[in-house]
C-alpha cells in the first residue's frame, strides 16, 4: 500500500485550491489536491508540510484529518488521506502542476478530478469549513 498525502487549502471565503496534474504524467490533465507520497519515518502531517512546501511554495499548518480513501488505478493500491489546511505564510504558485486553481463549490463540480479524490470532494461538501 502507497500511502499518499493531500492538502484541502482553505482561503477563508468557502474556496479550495485545485492542482491540475501535467500532461505526460501518470493522471496527466487530472485535477487533484496537492499531496504526494509520504516517506519512510515521516507521518502524514509532516509530509504534507514538506509537499506543499515542495509544489506550491507555501508554509501551511494541517488540521482536521478527512476520511483515508483505498484507490487502485491498476498499479497497485494507495492511501489517500486528506487534511484540511491553512496558509501560514506564502502565495501558492504552481512548481509541479500546469495550473492551480482557486475553486467555489460550483467550480469545484466542472473539474475533472483524479477518481480517488472524488469521495473526499464529496465529505468535505457537507462539512460547513468557512
Ligand atoms: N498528490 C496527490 N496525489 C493523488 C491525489 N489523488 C490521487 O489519486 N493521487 C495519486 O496518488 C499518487 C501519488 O501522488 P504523487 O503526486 O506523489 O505521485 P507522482 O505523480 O510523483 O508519482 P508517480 O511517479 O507514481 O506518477 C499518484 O498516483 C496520484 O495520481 C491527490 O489528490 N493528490
Amino acid at each position: 500500500m502507497i500511502e499518499v498525502v493531500a492538502g484541502l487549502i482553505l482561503d477563508g471565503t468557502g474556496r479550495l485550491l485545485a492542482c491540475k496534474r501535467p500532461e505526460g504524467k501518470h493522471l496527466g490533465g487530472k485535477w487533484e489536491f496537492p499531496g504526494g507520497k509520504v516517506e519512510p519515518g515521516e507521518s502524514p502531517s509532516d509530509a504534507l508540510v514538506r509537499e506543499l512546501e515542495e509544489e506550491l511554495g507555501i508554509r501551511v499548518e494541517t488540521a482536521t484529518a478527512l476520511t483515508p480513501v483505498v484507490w487502485d488505478y491498476g498499479r497497485g493500491p494507495i492511501r489517500l488521506h486528506p487534511f484540511l489546511c491553512r496558509i501560514l505564510s506564502g502565495q501558492p504558485h504552481p512548481h509541479e502542476h500546469s495550473e492551480i486553481r482557486w475553486c467555489g463549490p460550483d467550480e469545484l463540480g466542472e473539474l475533472d478530478w483524479a477518481e480517488a479524490d472524488v469521495p473526499i470532494l464529496e465529505e468535505w461538501r457537507a462539512m460547513d469549513t468557512r
